[in-house]
């Protein structure tokens, strides 16, 4: 008992004098701020000074040769000058936001370590801060040193360091939890990090940005965000496990390490929608970093289409739940493989007679080239060159064509006549600012620059390889390349099919990223070399074929792909089910790290308890120890009758939450009961063109919730004819592993088998009363 008294005194006495340092820090980070922002007012004021003077200094005089070169420099330098200062604007503004966000929560950890007997004591936080005498009052989570916060318990640890491994003996470690400036709790810890201060971080309720987790990253997590070493990072995580929050916490990571070789533009992140995109965009800037750039696999695609719609991966979805034959699932299997994406390789290889698909270039509704013209230039060409080569040089030649026919043109009357009908504007911005040796040589270059401007579209259409007739060509490829399983009469209706849809301006997702990759490797183009990291986020999701592609499309970057394969809610029809085991066959030479996160941080752990158990993999996964309530199941006679339960459960668990998701199996799903119960009830539809989510009542279709969380979830029919296949169980689980604190299922007339089949223990089961008997 005196003990006790004794330690809580201790304790006490440690806070108070913590609470002091804090107050301390906190002192030093206001006065900073504020200089900081007096100086960020002058930068605004200088730049606006110069943005006044620009208009003044670059009156435009086109007139006088002498005076308009003088008007250039003089445009020149101002342009500079407003550049440079916009960039220290934009360094001020970095440095005030930051020195913002950490006088509310200036740090949330300490280590004590003893280096080759000097000893030293740190304190981590989201940034670094020096004071005048360039001491560090904290160090920034990703500094070298940091790592022995996440990584070592007390005792010899090492660390890496640019010159090598460093060895320390960590003699304390300390958490603390500060909002405010008031130390709110503060924990001594033998482990990496506690799970004192994480219960308390996943208590909290959902917000409408995933926020950063720096404060409490786990080891196992730690090595994903430090490894720089990897081409090809893989991490298979379940649900909830942190695999997103991993990979952000990264990228704020490697931004820190790489500051004068790496942008935030340099790294694209592949997510799984819009909503997802939203809710993780605050992350990055919280850390005070810029965002990476994201895009979804679809808008990736339809940007490369110019006009085709092509079809979504959730609309693929839908489509499936109505009618997919066996046949079906085969071509699909077969043209999202690795081996159909060798073949096009091959294709694009072979040297034989084939004439490549091509199409006239028209010019005022008239061919200019005709596609007989550009099949002969390509037919002239060796049989040996690779069809690539052959189609660089007919590219060539229309150019080369192109340019005699703008030579030519511009001797013609009807030019000469043009000419000499611009006004002194028009004029000298054709000569470009040149100097001629004669008046002739100045006209004749003014007329060519004249039929050049007109037919800029022509040089456009070539540049971009709108000459080339890829659809056809696409068709010829299938034609070569019938799959065993397939009869002649099955393969041929499955390409009439897809020229069919090519005229209605629509594509199948199986077919996008072939046709894609074909007219890459055939024209040379399509691939962006400055992207240095690329994320994939839910790459269950993703067909051998398309993480081809899309390692095709960014050929210098280095890749990480997380996924969960249990979450397979799409392709689980179509993907083997060991997709570790394809990505090493995807991509053979390349140096690659597992990493597998297996316990789930997001829900409670009753709730994950009983999601996993859906899984034949449950044994796996390890729920992290935060209490709650059991899911609860209620089995309704009808419609009426679960409609009336759903709102019974929504209106109470808004009393307790701001958000409550209801998710449905399909977007048909979530119309209807959208309907049904907006009558008496505000709720929200989520549809995939959404971009952030609201608070209330949301109904949403499972595959829109990837990657999200929400505080409380009721699953809306939960039964027998909804999901009763075997591919509906990921289905289920992801559902369930969206709820944070708890987590209603609703089912109607009879129950889902997949919960059936689950221990009675792990949840409630209700079944409620027809109307009239109760
Ligand atoms: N180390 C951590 N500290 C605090 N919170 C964490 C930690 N790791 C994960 N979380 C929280 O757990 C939840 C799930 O994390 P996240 O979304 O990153 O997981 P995920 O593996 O991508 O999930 P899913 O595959 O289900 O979408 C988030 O609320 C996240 O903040």
């Amino acid at each position: 008992m005196a003990q006790t008294a004794t330690n809580e005194k201790q304790r006490q006495l440690a806070q108070e004098s913590e609470q002091k340092r804090v107050t301390t820090v906190l002192n030093e980070i206001k006065q900073q701020l504020t200089a900081a922002t007096d100086k960020l007012d002058l930068a605004q004021q200088e730049t606006h000074r110069i943005e006044l003077n620009y208009g003044d200094n670059t009156k435009v005089n086109i007139t006088e040769t002498d005076d308009r070169m003088e008007t250039n420099a003089a445009v020149q330098q101002q342009k500079n000058l407003v550049a440079s200062s916009i960039e220290s604007e934009k360094i001020l503004t970095r440095q005030v936001q930051v020195l913002k966000d950490l006088a509310d929560s200036p740090y949330f950890g300490r280590i004590d370590i003893d280096e080759d007997g000097q000893k030293d004591t740190l304190y981590i936080g989201t940034a670094t801060l020096q004071n005048q005498a360039e001491d560090f009052l904290i160090y920034d989570w990703r500094a070298p040193i940091s790592s022995i916060y996440y990584n070592g318990t007390l005792g010899p640890v090492t660390y890496d360091t640019p010159v090598g491994q460093q060895k320390v003996i960590l003699e304390k470690k300390r958490q603390f939890f500060i909002t405010n400036g008031e130390i709110k709790n503060m924990f001594d810890t033998n482990e990496t990090v506690g799970d004192e201060i994480l219960q308390t971080v996943l208590g909290q309720q959902n917000d409408e940005h995933m926020r950063n987790i720096v404060a409490t990253i786990q080891k196992e997590q730690n090595d994903i965000i430090r490894n720089t070493t990897s081409e090809l990072l893989v991490v298979q995580g379940v649900a909830g496990s942190g695999k997103t929050s991993a990979i952000l916490q990264r990228i704020a990571y490697l931004l820190y390490h790489a500051r004068n070789q790496l942008d935030a533009d340099q790294i694209i992140l592949f997510s799984p929608n819009r909503l997802f995109s939203n809710y993780i965009s605050q992350v990055l800037p919280s850390l005070g970093e810029k965002n990476m750039r994201q895009v979804t696999l679809a808008e990736f695609l339809t940007q490369r289409f110019s006009g085709l719609k092509v079809e979504s991966l959730f609309e693929r979805f839908e489509k499936d739940q109505h009618s997919f034959p066996e046949m079906a699932k085969q071509l699909h299997r077969y043209k999202e493989s690795a081996a159909f994406m060798t073949q096009i390789r091959n294709y694009v290889r072979q040297t034989d007679d084939h004439v490549l698909a091509f199409s006239s270039i028209y010019f005022e509704g008239k061919p200019f080239f005709n596609k007989t013209e550009i099949q002969k230039i390509y037919s002239a060409l060796p049989k040996a060159m690779l069809p690539r080569d052959k189609f660089l040089n007919t590219k060539n030649t229309l150019i080369k064509r192109l340019k005699k026919r703008i030579a030519k043109d511009a001797l013609s009357d009807e030019i000469q006549e043009a000419v000499s009908l611009l006004n002194e504007y028009q004029y000298q911005t054709l000569t470009a600012q040149k100097q001629f040796d004669s008046g002739d040589a100045e006209f004749n270059f003014v007329a060519r620059a004249l039929v050049r401007q007109r037919y800029q579209v022509i040089y456009d259409a070539i540049y971009n390889d709108y000459f080339m007739d890829t659809y056809e060509e696409y068709c010829h490829f299938l034609a070569q390349c019938p799959p065993d399983f397939a009869s002649d009469a099955i393969w041929t209706t499955m390409i009439e099919q897809v020229r069919n849809d090519i005229e209605a301006h629509k594509i199948h997702l199986e077919d996008a990223v072939p046709l894609l990759y074909l007219r890459d490797l055939l024209t040379g183009s399509g691939q962006n070399h400055s992207m240095q990291y690329l994320f994939v986020d839910e790459m269950q999701d993703y067909s051998a074929a398309q993480l081809i592609y899309v390692k095709h499309a960014f050929p210098n970057a280095k890749l990480t792909l997380l996924g969960d394969s249990a979450q397979d809610i799409f392709t689980a029809e179509y993907h083997p089910s060991d997709f570790i085991h394809e990505i090493t066959e995807i991509f053979p030479k390349r140096k690659i790290a597992l990493f597998t996160l297996l316990k789930s941080y997001r829900s409670t752990k009753p709730i994950t308890d009983f999601a996993k158990e859906m899984l034949l993999t449950a044994d796996k996964i390890e729920a992290f120890a935060r209490e709650g309530h059991k899911p609860d199941y209620y089995l309704c006679p009808d419609q009426m009758q679960a409609l009336t339960q759903v709102t019974r459960l929504t209106n109470d668990l808004l009393q307790k939450y701001p958000t409550v998701a209801i998710l449905t199996k399909t977007t048909q799903a979530a119309n209807q009961l959208y309907t049904a119960l907006k009558v008496d009830h505000p709720v929200t539809l989520i549809s995939d063109q959404d971009r952030g989510i609201p608070k209330g009542i949301l109904i949403l279709p499972i595959y829109l919730a990837k990657g999200l969380e929400f505080d409380a979830v009721v699953g809306y029919d939960i039964s027998q004819k909804t999901y009763h296949a075997d591919g509906d169980r990921d289905i289920l689980y992801t559902l369930a592993s969206r709820a944070m604190h708890e987590l209603k299922l609703v089912g109607i007339q009879a129950p889902s088998p997949i919960l059936m089949n689950l221990k009675s223990n792990l949840y409630h089961y209700h079944e409620v009363t027809p109307i009239s008997e109760s």
